[in-house]
């Protein structure tokens, strides 16, 4: 990838890329990305709209593979200029084991750090998660924080211990030489709660909403303000980070990136309203309906009810003390330093996104989709 080369064509791969974010990363690399030569799609699950990619001008490669398979994960990404790794088990509802959690996000990246290593593979963007800094367990306000801002961040949960500790492999890797002589260079991209074409629980909570007669009830008071960020601005960030890794390597190497765009601040349920409401739902109460400690004694109940029932059937609804932790602790972002590192800017207006993801809504709502 050097001057000369200006025009070579580029093999990238994108593990987890018939995820929710994945599927948007390998959409937007089909389209912004001109130095695309080959795009390897490494999933678990392959979707069968893949098969409509194969037929563009791009060579696209489906691979269906585990991340935590090292051998697998060798192979896929053997030959490739870029990795973007967004595959990870995103599971704070107890559906997988802490063990699962661990071996998927934190062996899995390994794996992946590793592949890049001995085959040679020079640059890697790890799709990490706001997760690694909080809410934390004291339930500490994050407010408008950026980067750089001190938090204490205290992580019991699985999941969020598993992206934290994956994240900092991504980063101490930063550097490593690799097959061939040359620095690996990574970087890792924060996103707050993404939104947008595709979020399952968006649509849960729309269908939720049509069951109970188009009203949805409030839980959180609307002044906790939660951080969102929609997919496809998420996806576009990963692109330009992914290309602007060799010319700034120097600046971005093993550097870390909060997601943001022009998404306003708002609570949970709020911001879902802004969605929820054009397709016909209502949020009942301008104060939660239940008092805070009804909903801690419920999360609890839940989690019990989880624990003693897991023998027999798996018990995982949305409410547990941790999502409820995270749904009742402020946690928003304000920075630029994408910006500032790497040039980026919001592709979609916060207009535009709300458009897509009501369309989206709408549709995927009234489907089996
Ligand atoms: N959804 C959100 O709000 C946020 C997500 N993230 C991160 O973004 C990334 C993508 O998340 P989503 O798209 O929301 O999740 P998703 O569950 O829709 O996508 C994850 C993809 O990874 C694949 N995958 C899982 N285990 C795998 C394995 N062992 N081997 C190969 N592929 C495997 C899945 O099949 C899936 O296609 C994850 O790393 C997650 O931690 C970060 C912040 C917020
Ligand atoms: C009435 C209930 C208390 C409402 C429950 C809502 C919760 C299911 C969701 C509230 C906040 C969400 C999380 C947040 O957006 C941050 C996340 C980052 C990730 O990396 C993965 C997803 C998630 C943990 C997200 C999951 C759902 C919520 C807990």
């Amino acid at each position: 990838m050097a001057d000369s080369a200006q025009a070579q064509k580029l093999v990238y791969l994108v593990t987890g890329g018939c995820g929710f974010l994945g599927e948007h990363v390998v959409r937007m690399l089909l389209q912004r990305e001109p130095r695309l030569g080959e795009l390897r799609v490494f999933d678990r699950h392959l979707g069968p709209w893949l098969e409509e990619l194969k037929t563009g001008p791009v060579r696209v490669t489906a691979i269906q593979g585990d991340v935590t398979e090292a051998h697998e994960v060798a192979a896929a990404v053997a030959g490739a200029h870029v990795v973007i790794h967004t595959a990870g088990l995103v599971d704070v509802f107890g559906r997988a084991s802490p063990e699962t959690i661990h071996e998927v996000n934190v062996q899995g990246t390994r794996n992946v750090i590793e592949a890049c290593v001995q085959t040679g593979t020079q640059f890697l963007v790890y799709t990490s998660s706001m997760e690694v800094v909080g809410p934390n367990t004291k339930g500490h306000p994050f407010y408008r924080g950026n980067e750089d801002t001190l938090y204490e961040a205290v992580h019991r949960h699985p999941y969020p211990c598993s992206k934290a500790l994956a994240e900092r492999l991504v980063l101490e890797a930063n550097g490593r030489e690799v097959h061939g002589g040359l620095p690996l260079v990574t970087c890792a991209l924060r996103p707050t709660g993404i939104y947008g074409e595709g979020h399952q629980i968006m649509r849960d909570f729309y269908r939720q909403g049509l069951r109970l007669g188009g009203w949805l009830f409030r839980a959180i008071p609307a002044s906790v303000e939660h951080g969102r960020v929609y997919v496809g601005n998420v996806a576009w960030m990963h692109v330009l980070a992914a290309r602007e890794l060799e010319r700034r390597a120097a600046l971005m190497g093993g550097q870390v990136y909060f997601c943001y765009d022009g998404s306003p601040y708002k609570s949970y349920e709020d911001f879902n309203m802004e969605f929820l409401g054009p397709c016909g739902l209502q949020l009942v109460g301008a104060r939660p309906l239940l008092p805070y400690w009804v909903l801690v004694f419920l999360a609890a109940l839940n989690a019990l009810l989880q624990w003693l029932l897991r023998p027999l059937v798996l018990y995982a609804p949305l409410l547990n003390p941790y999502t409820l932790a995270v749904a009742s602790t402020t946690f928003t972002v304000s920075t630029d330093k994408a910006q500032r590192h790497f040039g980026y800017e919001p592709l979609f207006s916060w207009e535009d996104s709300r458009t897509r993801t009501i369309l989206w809504v709408q549709a995927a709502g009234s489907s089996a989709q």
